[in-house]
């Protein structure tokens, strides 16, 4: 390591004196001036990582549906997936050393995974429209440079595009071609071959308006629009050209505010879908001849995947184990049509993909999505094979739905579950709203409560029970005992400076006075700040 090289790089990128910051759920996030010395020293890591693992690391430069005044990054491991447990507390190590232990902290992190400084090292890097992020993306580059890492800069991708190359790269090109030009080949090519059987649905073309939340999935989309057969007709809005990034718009906007995102105009039973700001979720919706929204989320989108391969497998005498992976904030209602109608296994695990995916590994077959429409379904090598040997007797090979086999589908691509979920809504002849009428969501409400540390708050069973403070679970234990069909529960954010509060009861009265009692009750319990929160 050039110690001196080190040094005179990193006094360009310092760190704010007293600036503390954690690879959260998703990497780092924060307000994109926070974050230039932190990008810097994720370009050390992933060249560390890179040298670690002898492969290529991934980072992507992007705050997803984060405000576009905020960025973030996340590194991406050797198969596509997120960066391995043991290597983000290195990340908030390297983070948050002062500019001083900056060259004692690698040093240890070298001896700690064994890293040998002699091997090459090579990384991936992309990232999202925010204006910040080229900037923020150089100094990736300079961290990656000064550590002799070798660097191939694809600009501006979405986070899947990313994860795709990475996993391309280190499989020798068997998983595809590095390069978006791959990617739109490979992904167009699983569509096509999947939708040759279907029956069409009538309508001649499929039309799918889709909010692109101002960001890098209208760039990407709009490239992909060529490789895509003339039956699939997508209409590009919100595309970045006028408004701003995320605002009032995107996946997480629909999916929080339950309601349509601006700059999309919507007629009734059309059938519509928004991704984020860096395109790895997705959510569908429409609004009824009455003129009522109606939210198709990630658990609607899992359970209509599920059914679709539940038949498949059925029809070709397959018994591959399959599951359905949730979070706690998945709709109580979809849990149960999963379990008791489609009989399908459903586990619940800790937010954030990658702990959705590592669950769904467990399966020969695991469909994973959390209710905000991030997700993908994993496939084991045994499931592959059996696919290909089934391929003649079904003529739909399993293959073909699964755009990401065998390895990166390690994460949600809004692009390629749009592309799984129009054709299964084309090979069963399904329109949008007998889609959405597989089951009634309960009604449900998702708060938030700023508390002056909201570590104090820990959990346990999948976060579904607070163990800390002393007293919350009673009294939220209390408080849900009040209502019909109710549950709720309490957890730190891992991405936000926020406690997260989820209810759900009979009615959406009820389930908005339950949501706003419970998160009196943190606030009272956790050390809230500002002032009490007020009913909705
Ligand atoms: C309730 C909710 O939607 N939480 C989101 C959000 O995590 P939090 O830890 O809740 O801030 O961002 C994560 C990263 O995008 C995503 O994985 C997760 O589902
Ligand atoms: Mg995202």
């Amino acid at each position: 390591m050039d110690f001196e090289a080190l040094k005179k790089y990193s006094a360009l990128h310092p760190k704010p004196a007293r600036l503390t910051l954690q690879y959260g759920t998703a990497g780092f996030r924060s307000k994109a001036e926070q974050l230039d010395h932190v990008m810097f020293r994720m370009g050390l890591l992933a060249a560390l990582r890179s040298r670690a693992t002898g492969s290529t690391i991934g980072v992507m430069v992007t705050a997803s549906h984060n405000p576009e005044e905020d960025n973030g990054v996340k590194l991406v491991d050797p198969l596509g997936e997120m960066l391995h447990p043991s290597w983000e507390e290195y990340a908030t190590q390297l983070a948050n050393a002062e500019e001083q232990d900056l060259q004692k902290t690698l040093t240890e992190i070298c001896q700690k995974a064994a890293v040998n400084q002699q091997k090459d090292a090579s990384v991936f890097i992309g990232r999202d429209t925010r204006p910040s992020s080229k900037k923020l993306s150089q100094a990736v580059i300079d961290g990656v440079s000064v550590l002799g890492g070798q660097y191939h800069d694809y600009g501006l991708v979405t986070t899947p595009q990313l994860h795709y190359v990475v996993c391309c790269q280190n499989t020798r090109g068997q998983y595809g071609k590095p390069t978006l030009e791959g990617y739109y080949q490979k992904l167009s090519k699983a569509f096509m071959e999947l939708i040759k059987k279907s029956p069409g649905s009538g309508e001649g073309q499929r039309h799918l308006k889709i909010d692109c939340a101002n960001g890098i999935g209208a760039l990407k989309l709009s490239e992909m629009q060529p490789y895509l057969p003339k039956e699939v007709l997508v209409h590009i809005y919100n595309d970045g050209t006028k408004e701003k990034l995320n605002h009032l718009c995107g996946a997480d906007f629909v999916k929080v505010h339950q309601k349509p995102p601006k700059g999309l105009d919507m007629k009734p039973n059309e059938r519509c879908c928004s991704f984020d700001g860096d395109a790895d979720r997705i959510v569908y919706y429409y609004t009824d001849t009455a003129g009522h929204f109606h939210l198709i989320d990630g658990d609607k989108i899992a359970t209509l995947i599920s059914i679709f391969l539940k038949e498949l497998l059925a029809k070709v005498g397959q018994t591959l184990k399959m599951a359905v992976i949730q979070t706690a904030y998945a709709n109580g209602s979809s849990t149960r049509y999963l379990e008791e109608t489609l009989q399908v296994p459903v586990h619940c695990v800790k937010t954030g993909v990658k702990h959705l995916h590592h669950k769904a590994q467990e399966f020969d077959i695991g469909v994973y999505f959390e209710a905000n429409g991030h997700g993908t379904v994993s496939t084991s090598m045994q499931c592959i094979i059996s696919a290909a040997k089934t391929y003649k007797k079904c003529q739909i090979s399993l293959r073909m739905i699964l755009p990401f086999p065998p390895c990166s589908q390690t994460v949600g691509d809004a692009i390629s579950d749009m592309l799984v979920i129009e054709a299964i809504l084309s090979l069963k002849g399904l329109t949008v709203h007998q889609w959405d009428a597989f089951y009634t969501d309960f009604p449900n409400r998702l708060l938030k409560v700023q508390v002056a540390d909201r570590q104090v708050i820990d959990t346990t069973d999948a976060e579904r029970r607070a163990v800390t403070p002393p007293g919350l679970q009673e009294k939220i234990d209390a408080l849900v005992k009040k209502y019909k069909f109710s549950r709720a529960f309490v957890r730190p954010s891992g991405t936000e400076d926020v406690v997260r509060i989820y209810a759900e009861a009979d009615t959406q009265e009820n389930a908005d006075a339950l949501a706003h009692e419970v998160s009196l009750a943190v606030y009272h319990l956790a050390g809230g700040r500002g002032a009490p929160p007020q009913p909705l």
